[in-house]
Formats: C-alpha cells, structure tokens, sequence
C-alpha cells in the first residue's frame, strides 16, 4: 500500500541527516510497530508518510502513486487518518460529534453516518450516553479510543500512529493496541504506530527499528 523509496531528509540546523536512503514496504491488512531512541526520527518519519512534510529526495508512494501526483491535501483527506498521542479531539464536541465531524470533512461514503457512529463507538465500550458527552469529560483512554474510533470510521485505507498509548496505563495501553490490530486485520487497513514501549512492539506483526540513520526490520511475520 505504501512504498518509500530512497528517502532522504534533514533538518537545516543539524549538522547530520535524519535518514539514509530508506527503502520500505508497508502492505495492507498488517500492523507495524516503529521503535528507535528518543531523536531517531520516529516522528518525523510519521510526518513524512502522512504527508504533513515533504521528503528532501527520495519518493512516497501510496498504491502506486506518488504522493506528490495524489497532492499533499487530497492525501491527507481522503488516503491517511493520524491518530496523536495528545488524542487530537475537537475539544468542545462530544465523541460523536467528533466522528461525525471528521466523516463530514473526509466526505465520507457512509450512509447513516450518526448510527454508524454510535454503533462503532458501542465496540470500544462508549455508550450512547456517554458518546453525547462533551469528550473534555471523558478520561484519557476514552478520548484515545474516540480518536482511533475516528480513524476506524473514515474511509482512509492508511492509518499512522504517533505513540498512541504514551499517556495510557498498561490496561489501556493493550486496549488500544487490540483495537489497532482489529483494524489492520478485520477491516484490512495497513497501521503504522510509533513506539518505545516493548509490549506494545511485541504485538505487531512487523517491528522496524529506526538506528543509524536507516529503518531496520527486527521482527517479520
Ligand atoms: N522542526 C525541527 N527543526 C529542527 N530540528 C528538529 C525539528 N523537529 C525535530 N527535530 C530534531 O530532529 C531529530 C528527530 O526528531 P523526531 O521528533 O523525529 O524524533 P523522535 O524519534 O520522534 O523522538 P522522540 O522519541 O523523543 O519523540 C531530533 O534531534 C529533533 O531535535
């Protein structure tokens, strides 16, 4: 689904690049964990694949397609769903308000649009009261599993996560991480989360290390 070939980037203040010619694969159906030490460039990497920065050399390819041919905006809206750690909710809406917002936005092809809503949010254990609530009053593991809601409810095939479970407890954290699997594999998008923490690594089907300046694979299914 989604090919990087030859990519390049640095920042101008530093004196090294981030990356080397990285060449990767990521195919749908599966879930990929990225680890590597705190300025490896994990997040940058994120910002790269979901079009929110622009490669110094090298191409982004999403089912054959350049990224630069799709365009950044249409990428953004139609092909990739970001899920960040700070849960990136509308903060005076409540958790169905955000889905249906982000469907509206995404002109999404779902019919029914509320329903559907409500009945995905049911899956994670968000009642229809309590998906009517403004999600300021919803504790942090709700808010993350509104946000993934979010990305299992838009029609992007692509899905990037940005350490999603960083301010979860380990309950939580696992929680999350089923649900991440549960899109990659019932709904057969292709998900990307950014990680330090080993357990939640171990549960992806393929682990890829960012060290020295290129993206090693340490674990493959
Ligand atoms: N906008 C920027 N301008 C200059 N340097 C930057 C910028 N953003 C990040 N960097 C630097 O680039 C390197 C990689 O940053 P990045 O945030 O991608 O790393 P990371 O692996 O996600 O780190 P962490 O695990 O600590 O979040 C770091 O040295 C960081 O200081």
């Amino acid at each position: 689904m989604l090919q990087v070939e030859n990519l390049n980037y640095w920042y101008q203040s530093k004196s090294e690049p981030l990356y080397e010619d990285l060449n990767l694969t990521f195919d749908e159906g599966k879930l990929y964990g990225i680890l590597g030490s705190s300025g490896s460039g994990k997040t940058t990497f994120l910002s790269l694949i979901a079009g929110l920065d622009t490669p110094k050399s090298g191409d982004i390819y999403y089912e054959g397609k350049s990224l630069k041919k799709i365009g950044l905006t249409r990428y953004r809206n139609e092909c990739v769903s970001i899920v960040f750690q700070s849960y990136n909710l509308l903060p005076y809406l409540s958790a169905l308000d955000n889905i249906t917002a982000a469907l509206e936005i995404t002109h999404s092809k779902k019919a029914n649009r509320k329903e559907y809503a409500l009945e995905m949010l049911q899956k994670v254990g968000i009642d229809a009261e309590m998906a009517k609530k403004n999600v300021q009053h919803l504790s942090g593991g709700q808010q993350q599993r509104v946000a993934i809601v979010r990305a299992m409810c838009c029609d992007a095939r692509l899905v990037v996560a940005d350490e999603p479970t960083g301010n979860l407890d380990e309950q939580n954290s696992l929680e999350i991480i089923r649900l991440f699997k549960q899109l990659a594999h019932e709904q057969n998008k292709c998900v990307i989360v950014i990680t330090h923490e080993k357990e939640i690594a171990e549960q992806c089907d393929t682990v890829l290390e960012l060290k020295s300046k290129k993206m090693h694979v340490i674990k493959s299914s």
